[in-house]
């Protein structure tokens, strides 16, 4: 057991979820941080602090164990504690999903207004590590709108949100111990070097780049894109977990034409080297088949409306395929199954599902997805959609 120790640089970790403890708990660790996480659970915050530690297994052949030493954590509610460890605190990580980052703003901008008042100038990095382009400046902005405007200048001189692209599988966790998690052995951590404060935080294994968007857009559209659509394909055939999709050839050969797609399109986009990136795909397929992880379809499926949006995953790559020219037809068709998506236990899936039910397909695609009608996409995912959901009326009667 650790104790918390006052030579060592603070961190503060905005939700002790699976990507929290499996990737950047682990990392900042390592690096010599405490990490003080931040969570709604109070089972966890009770484990936390009465161990100081967690076992993390990594999801390879031997199967081996790694302690994560040095954490502690608080409740998410306690504003008055989250705002002392932020006042200590050199960096402040966050991973709890995009729609959750407001639920944090007020809570960080008090913390910000405390530094102020004490007239702690070091530097504060914020890093939001979800999985959209932007996330960290995103959450600037809602940090900005609860600290007062005479703050904003003062703020800005010690405070930085430098964006990041975090790449960890780390499925939904069954263990007895509310604090282990399993995850796979790759990992990938990239920083926005351009937005730093003066004094770079020292992070092990995080590679800082000038500029993230080649970074982002490669992780986001080949992982992500790939992931979802394998989920999406994998749903529809009945499939419950990701590795059962990577054995269906014909699926597995689905997801393999999907990061063709927006491999094209990155290769052209970015000048990446075509070798280079066919391997980055080949590792992608290696990693999602990992027989030692079991990751849930509706995991990796979930909040539909998020990944069909015009920034996201599906859309996006798509749009700038398109606009070279490129073939989209295995895209279009990820983004058809994913209008498929009707996980009753997904609030967003059953939104998706009852606004199909209510107005027509063509509404939906241009009020969530943001493709209008008149755009060329607009009737390739339409149709592609409305095949599936014949296909899928057909195996119903002939049931
Ligand atoms: N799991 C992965 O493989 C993975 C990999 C890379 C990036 N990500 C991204 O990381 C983020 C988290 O994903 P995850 O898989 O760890 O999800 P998760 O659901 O396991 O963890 C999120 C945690 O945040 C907590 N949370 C929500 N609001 C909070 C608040 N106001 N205060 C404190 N805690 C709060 C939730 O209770 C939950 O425990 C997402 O944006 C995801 O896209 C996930
Ligand atoms: O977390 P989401 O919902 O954006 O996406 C689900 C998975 O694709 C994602 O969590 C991956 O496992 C992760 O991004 C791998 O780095």
């Amino acid at each position: 057991m650790n104790d918390v120790n006052i030579d060592r640089p603070k961190a503060v970790h905005f939700g002790a979820g699976n990507i929290g403890r499996g990737f950047i708990g682990l990392i900042l660790t390592k690096s010599g941080y405490d990490v003080c996480f931040v969570t709604r659970s109070q089972t966890k915050i009770e484990q936390f602090n009465l161990r100081k530690e967690y076992p993390i297994t990594i999801a390879n052949e031997t199967k081996d164990r790694i302690l994560v030493k040095n954490v502690e954590a608080v409740s998410t509610d306690d504003t008055l504690s989250v705002v002392k460890k932020i006042v200590d605190a050199k960096i402040i990580t966050t991973a709890l999903g995009v729609s959750n980052l407001p639920t944090i703003a007020e809570n960080i901008a008090l913390g910000i207004k405390a530094r102020i008042i004490k007239n702690n100038k070091n530097p504060l990095h914020i890093i939001a590590c979800e999985n959209i382009i932007g996330a960290s400046s995103k959450l600037k902005k809602y940090v900005y709108s609860y600290l007062p405007a005479s703050m904003h200048e003062q703020a800005s001189q010690f405070v930085a949100f430098p964006n990041a692209a975090v790449d960890r599988i780390v499925p939904v966790q069954y263990h007895k111990d509310p604090l282990e998690v399993t995850v796979e052995p790759y990992f990938e951590w990239v920083i926005e070097s351009s937005q730093l404060q003066e004094k770079l935080p020292t992070i092990q294994d995080v590679q800082f780049v000038d500029s993230l968007d080649a970074y982002i857009e490669r992780k986001l559209f080949t992982v992500n894109t790939a992931h979802c659509s394998a989920a999406y394909f994998g749903y529809l055939k009945g499939y419950s977990t990701i590795q059962e999709v990577m054995k269906d050839p014909q699926l597995s050969m689905e997801v393999q034409k999907v990061m063709n797609e927006t491999g094209e399109m990155l290769i052209e986009k970015y000048d990446l080297d075509e070798q280079e990136h066919k391997r980055y795909i080949r590792k992608i397929l290696h990693r999602f088949a990992n027989p030692n992880l079991k990751d849930k379809i509706v995991r990796v499926g979930r909040s539909p409306l998020r990944k069909l949006s015009i920034n996201d995953r599906l859309v996006k790559p798509t749009v700038q395929a398109y606009e070279l020219g490129m073939d989209i037809s295995n895209l279009t068709k990820a983004i058809a199954a994913a209008l498929h998506f009707d996980y009753i236990k997904d609030p967003e899936a059953v939104k998706l599902n009852e606004e199909l039910e209510k107005y027509d397909i063509h509404l939906v695609i241009s009020k969530y997805l943001g493709i209008p009608k008149a755009h060329p996409i607009h009737e390739k995912v339409a149709a592609k959609y409305k095949e599936i959901k014949n296909r899928n009326l057909k195996v119903k009667t002939l049931s």
